[in-house]
């Protein structure tokens, strides 16, 4: 039984599919304070939350059984993704089901704002009729400046556009084509700020966006510019934001995101006539809050399954069809791992992974992690997963290099970790056969064909007459059954190297009487 607690008022209509699943169990407990919610976060897998529940790194320590954290919504500013991320913890958002309802928001502000609808709307409630304070501007023929054309920024750019609006965008995966098929203009942030008439924040919260607009940018503005943020508080610096009024540089603002939320009552911000504020409620649609749920619920639902999932935003994140090439050779690269952890003994300081043939073709970020997750957990234990191997070799010193190459000996597919410890190396090959699975196909150079599973009794040692006799006389006597052999050699009579798949654990004495043998340089007893 999975147990999700949801922290944050979500669609019910969209987290119909998970309460109608058989092995999840749903807690609803909103406004928990950190206190609160460390003391219930323990019990739980999931946790869905939009931006109100503050998922901090206390809470995350707390969560000893939590491993994925659902955002109905795009911004994860609220989460510590970075601790999250360390504790193996998936996040996942649901980036796509309010963009519509945001860009409409940020329209709807930006005419709000410039017909200063809710001004007189407030002063015909006042008992007045007054038609010479709210003349407002037109948005026809005015120069609307977009920092950030992501999905946000791009509609509302159409929509801009549809009202006669010339667009300039800053973003910087803008590409000249893009924005020309789009009919924007590719313009810096200073060119942006100098030109336009109207400036819209959409980008993330991040250290580069943080006071994007800051004392400089609005003094290079021109006069009279009006300024929208519907994405996060703080892209705007809003000190200088409420300087820039008060100066009458900016003629007006709309505001749906503040740096501090909920926005402090007696906050200057409340005081300006011509500020037009809205309490975050750029998602808040029925709409978007059933889209977001129901993506966001199916997400979590499929991760906690195991089954395929794409929005996770501390995962590499590949579309199906791509995430299906590499899906098979998942479970080869843990193999892989698991295989070198055991082999080499003593402190890593580097993997090398080399994709030969087909997989060098497709996205091997997913393989590369299952490597790591396979050779790291065998050292650090169930700590160690999908999420968190690659900080985890990190944090070790451990240098992980991947190389591609088209070459893949006579196989198809081909990979290689090559295992770095004390100026000793250790290689492993696997590959994907068709209808057969994984196979070990070369073990520090001596070729082999293995399945990886179970027990498997690797042994190095002279090629002579004997040999493998003497070792299934001391596995008979120990009651292991030998399941499949394989000898490789790369010269008559030199060393060669024996991999037996074994029915049963070699005991340790069974093992040290084969380790002492003469003719045997080295025997590892390898469980994958
Ligand atoms: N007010 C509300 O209720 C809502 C707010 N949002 C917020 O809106 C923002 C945008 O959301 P989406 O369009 O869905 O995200 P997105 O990820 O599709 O777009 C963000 C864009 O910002 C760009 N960007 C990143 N750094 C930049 C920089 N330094 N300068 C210029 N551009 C930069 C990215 O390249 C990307 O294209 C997010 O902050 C999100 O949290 C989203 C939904 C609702
Ligand atoms: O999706 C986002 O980034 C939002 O800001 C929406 O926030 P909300 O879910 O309405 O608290």
């Amino acid at each position: 039984m999975f147990r999700i607690l949801v922290s944050d008022p979500i669609s019910e209509q969209g987290l119909a599919a998970l309460y109608a699943a058989e092995n999840m169990q749903i807690d609803i407990k909103m406004g928990l304070k950190e206190e609160e919610l460390c003391a219930v976060i323990g019990e739980y897998d999931a946790l869905l939350v939009r931006s109100q529940t503050k998922v901090t790194a206390k809470v995350l320590e707390s969560a000893k059984r939590l491993r994925v954290i659902g955002r109905a919504g795009v911004g994860v500013d609220n989460i510590d993704v970075e601790t999250a991320t360390r504790c193996g913890i998936v996040v996942i958002n649901a980036p796509d089901g309010n963009t519509i309802s945001t860009a409409e928001h940020t329209f709807a502000m930006m005419m709000a704002m410039a017909r200063k609808i809710p001004q007189a709307d407030a002063s015909l409630r006042r008992g007045e009729w007054d038609r010479k304070s709210f003349v407002g501007v037109e948005l026809n023929n005015k120069i609307l400046g977009i920092l950030g054309l992501g999905r946000i920024g791009t509609e509302v750019a159409k929509r801009a556009m549809a009202f006669g609006m010339r667009v300039l965008a800053y973003d910087p995966f803008l590409t000249e084509s893009r924005a020309e098929s789009l009919g924007v203009r590719k313009a810096t942030v200073d060119e942006i700020v100098t030109q336009a008439d109207f400036i819209t924040v959409h980008t993330p919260l991040t250290k580069e966006t943080k006071h994007l607009l800051s004392e400089r940018e609005f003094e290079m503005m021109k006069q009279g510019v009006r300024i929208l943020n519907c994405a996060r508080g703080g892209i705007i610096k809003e000190s200088a934001l409420i300087e820039a009024l008060k100066s009458g540089k900016v003629a007006g603002a709309a505001l749906d995101v503040y740096e501090e939320e909920p926005l402090a009552a007696e906050h200057p911000l409340r005081d300006f006539q011509n500020v037009v504020l809205t309490p975050h409620l750029g998602a808040s649609t029925k709409e978007a809050q059933i889209n977001v749920a129901i993506d966001v619920a199916d997400e979590v639902a499929k991760f906690l399954r195991n089954e395929p999932f794409k929005n996770a935003v501390n995962l590499p994140s590949l579309p199906a069809e791509r995430m299906q090439q590499v899906q098979p050779f998942l479970t080869l690269g843990e193999k892989l791992g698991k295989l070198a952890a055991q082999l080499l003994k003593g402190n890593v300081s580097k993997l090398q992974i080399t994709y030969g043939g087909e997989v060098a073709t497709y996205e091997v970020g997913p393989i590369t992690r299952t490597i790591l997750k396979g050779f790291l957990a065998y050292h650090h234990g169930d700590e160690v997963n999908y999420v968190n191997a690659p900080f985890i070799a990190e944090q070790n010193g451990i240098i992980v290099n991947e190389t591609k190459t088209s070459k893949a000996k006579v196989f198809t597919n081909m990979i290689t970790l090559e295992v770095e410890s004390n100026g000793e190396t250790k290689t492993v090959t696997g590959t994907l056969y068709n209808g057969f699975g994984p196979r070990i196909v070369q073990i520090n150079g001596y070729t082999v064909d293995a399945a990886p599973e179970g027990q498997m009794l690797i042994t190095l040692h002279e090629d002579i007459p004997g040999i493998i006799g003497r070792i299934g006389t001391i596995l008979g006597n120990d009651g292991v059954n030998i399941a499949t052999m394989q000898v490789g050699r790369r010269e008559a009579g030199g060393t060669a190297l024996m991999v037996m798949g074994v029915d049963a654990r070699v005991s340790g004495q069974a093992l040290n009487e084969i380790a002492r043998m003469e003719p045997i340089h080295s025997v590892y007893l390898v469980e994958l």
